[in-house]
């Protein structure tokens, strides 16, 4: 908890304190405290009798979301209340980490008889704590544009009730909707109750009405929203409306990126040593008794990545409470992410976002915000749907069954390497386009990958994805209404066109994965691109040449739960920089996906739009 005890401690002297006051506590009417509060803190000291060391606290209003003075319901009762909302981090019970969790403090304010002026100073004292709470505290890490969304903001909160495990709806009532009471953030609450509903909602919407979106679902709700918005004819001023995201579905990358850009620990990750010990202990038991011998590789990841289902059904099973409580601390991930976007989202900094123009071979344009994938990575996405119920664990599954039976495809892969030092503007904060012209062949240095002419065929497959694989299949289907408004891409020569001299092509033709990411997070505990930011300008292109071995293959996907698959040296795999890259499958079946959407088969391309998009983030 980010509270400090009273000790010889400098911190609360170096703030001068501006409000002062003796309240009691709201729970325990003898405890009396005499209350401080100064530009960062709020300070708790109990006058009455209290464990020795433990008498004052400093409650950072880094932490608050915000207060409110109220008057109790008996009218007898002159004193008005303060309850002050902090979300502090605090530690997991029995493992290790981190995580944000709600810290109520409430005061009963009543040194006069008159309710009237009991009720003005508790009031008083609520505007100071907001007004402190709502200062931005620390500027971003990596030194990007932020601003503070405005208050009171509109917002509007669209909820797959769909998403995940179907219980978007429930999390929202139980943790969202309090929260942002608590925050003072009014906000529409919209169901959405079909696919495609929240693309056409933006796409019509008056947007003047709006400050933000907020999107509580997994990644494929805010494709769609992000499209919407790029479809409208006024898009330049639609995509700069910012945009929030909740995780509600199974993958939730979006929203562990944005976790992550805030700088805490990945509650997923934090788990991990406790998990290993438990579950080597289990295994060990378990194999012995049993005489199994699983191959190692497999060994690996269900200690990993399958830990807390594993847990889960040993508990069902009644193995002792000790354990049980384990799996909570394992579990309970998923809610410390949403609890952790909440409260970021109440903060309300809006940076820049990254979006990705990808052209298909059918002439359809559209926009990603996260991902694109090919080969093994699409095959687990979309394989692993009907896997959904154990949530995001269905990657893991989906995983161990692809790699069972590991596949090679074909095609030809080119990119534009991202410059060094790029310092080229973000495209929302000018109206003109700053990236570099196409079309020429460059004066830079052909590069020393690419003997061959750049010219890949156009070849269209379109006898696969789109059929037969859940809803998810239709993603890419319903979005035919033909090109997209949106910035022009610079980069980019039609799809049946050569590439331009400075292209990167490269040599191999049999892969076994092509990943190109925008931000950190390929899912909630896939750190993809460690070092990807919202509005780098980069497309983080990942591929794995055929010939990995299972077992590499595999620790590449274990190591990337904390991003050590980048500096893992393997040399089947290549990690590039990018700003535009063009893939042609020779293969003749396969899966593309986009934000984990499936599009249509074949030579596809994309560039990248630095800061075109608007997110809340930390
Ligand atoms: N009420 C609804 N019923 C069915 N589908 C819906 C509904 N609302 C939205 N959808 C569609 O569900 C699709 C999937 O949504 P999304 O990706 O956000 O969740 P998810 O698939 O559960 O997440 P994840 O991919 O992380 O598991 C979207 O394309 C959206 O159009």
């Amino acid at each position: 908890m980010d509270q400090r005890t009273a000790e010889p401690d400098r911190n609360y002297s170096i703030s001068p304190v501006s409000l002062y006051g003796e309240f009691t506590l709201t729970g325990n009417p003898k405890v009396r405290c005499a209350v401080s509060l100064t530009e960062r803190d709020l300070i708790v000291q109990r006058l009455t009798s209290a464990p020795a060391g433990r008498s004052k606290v400093a409650l950072s209003l880094k932490d608050c979301v915000g207060c409110r003075a109220y008057r109790a319901d008996d009218n007898a009762d002159p004193a008005a209340y303060l309850a002050v909302y902090f979300y502090p981090l605090t530690r997991r019970w029995m493992s290790p980490g981190r995580s944000r969790h709600r810290a109520e403090h409430s005061f009963r304010v009543a040194a006069l008889q008159d309710p009237r002026a009991n009720l003005e100073e508790a009031e008083k004292w609520a505007r100071a704590v907001r007004e402190r709470a709502a200062r931005p505290q620390s500027p971003r890490s990596d030194g990007g544009a932020l601003s503070v969304l405005s208050r009171p903001s509109r917002m509007m909160l669209l909820v797959n009730p769909q998403s995940g495990k179907g219980q978007a709806l429930t999390l929202y009532n139980n943790h969202i909707q309090p929260m942002l009471n608590e925050a003072g953030v009014t906000h529409t609450l919209v169901i959405t109750e079909r696919q495609n509903h929240a693309r056409e909602l933006v796409k019509e919407a008056d947007m003047s009405q709006w400050d933000a979106l907020v999107i509580m679902s997994g990644d494929g709700l805010l494709f769609e929203v992000i499209n919407g918005l790029l479809e409208r004819a006024d898009w330049e001023e639609a995509i700069r409306t910012p945009m929030g995201i909740l995780p509600g579905g199974s993958g939730n990358g979006l929203a562990a990126s944005v976790h992550h850009y805030s700088g805490l620990p990945a509650p997923a990750a934090a788990t991990m040593r406790g998990r290993d010990q438990s579950l080597h202990c289990f295994l060990s038991s378990r194999t012995s008794r049993r005489s199994l011998s699983p191959p190692r590789w497999l060994q690996q990841a269900v200690l990993q990545r399958l830990w807390p289902q594993c847990v889960w059904y040993y508990s069902r099973l009644n193995v002792g409470f000790a354990r049980a409580t384990r799996i909570k601390a394992s579990l309970v991930s998923t809610e410390e992410l949403l609890v952790s976007c909440g409260f970021l989202l109440c903060q309300g900094l809006v940076a820049h976002m990254d979006l990705v123009s990808i052209h298909l071979c059918s002439g359809l344009r559209l926009f990603s915000f996260l991902s694109m994938a090919w080969g093994f990575v699409a095959d687990v996405d979309i394989e692993s749907e009907k896997y959904r119920h154990v949530g995001a664990a269905r990657f893991t599954v989906g995983t161990l069954v692809r790699l069972a039976s590991l596949r090679v495809y074909r095609g030809r892969l080119a990119y534009l390497p991202a410059p060094e030092d790029d310092h080229s503007e973000v495209e929302g904060s000018r109206n003109d386009v700053t990236l570099r012209c196409n079309g020429q062949a460059s004066s830079l240095d052909p590069s020393r990958d690419s003997p061959r002419p750049k010219t890949f065929h156009n070849s269209c497959h379109s006898n696969n994805s789109c059929k037969a694989r859940g809803r998810r299949e239709s993603a890419p289907c319903r979005s035919a209404s033909g090109a997209l408004a949106g910035p022009p891409d610079s980069l980019l020569p039609p799809l049946d066109q050569p590439l331009p001299g400075d292209w990167v092509v490269v040599q191999e033709e049999d892969f076994v994965l092509m990943l190109a990411m925008y931000q950190s997070h390929l899912a909630e505990d896939l750190l993809a691109a460690p070092d990807a930011t919202p509005d780098d300008g980069v497309i983080h292109l990942f591929y794995v040449r055929a010939g990995i071995s299972r077992a590499a293959l595999l620790k590449l996907f274990l190591a990337m739960e904390k991003g050590a698959h980048v500096g893992a040296n393997c040399r089947h795999m290549v990690h590039a920089k990018v700003r535009a890259l063009r893939l042609e499958p020779l293969s003749p079946k396969g899966v593309i996906t986009v934000d984990g959407e499936v599009v249509e088969y074949g030579p596809v391309q994309a560039e990248v739009h630095r800061g075109l998009g608007r997110l809340i983030t930390g």
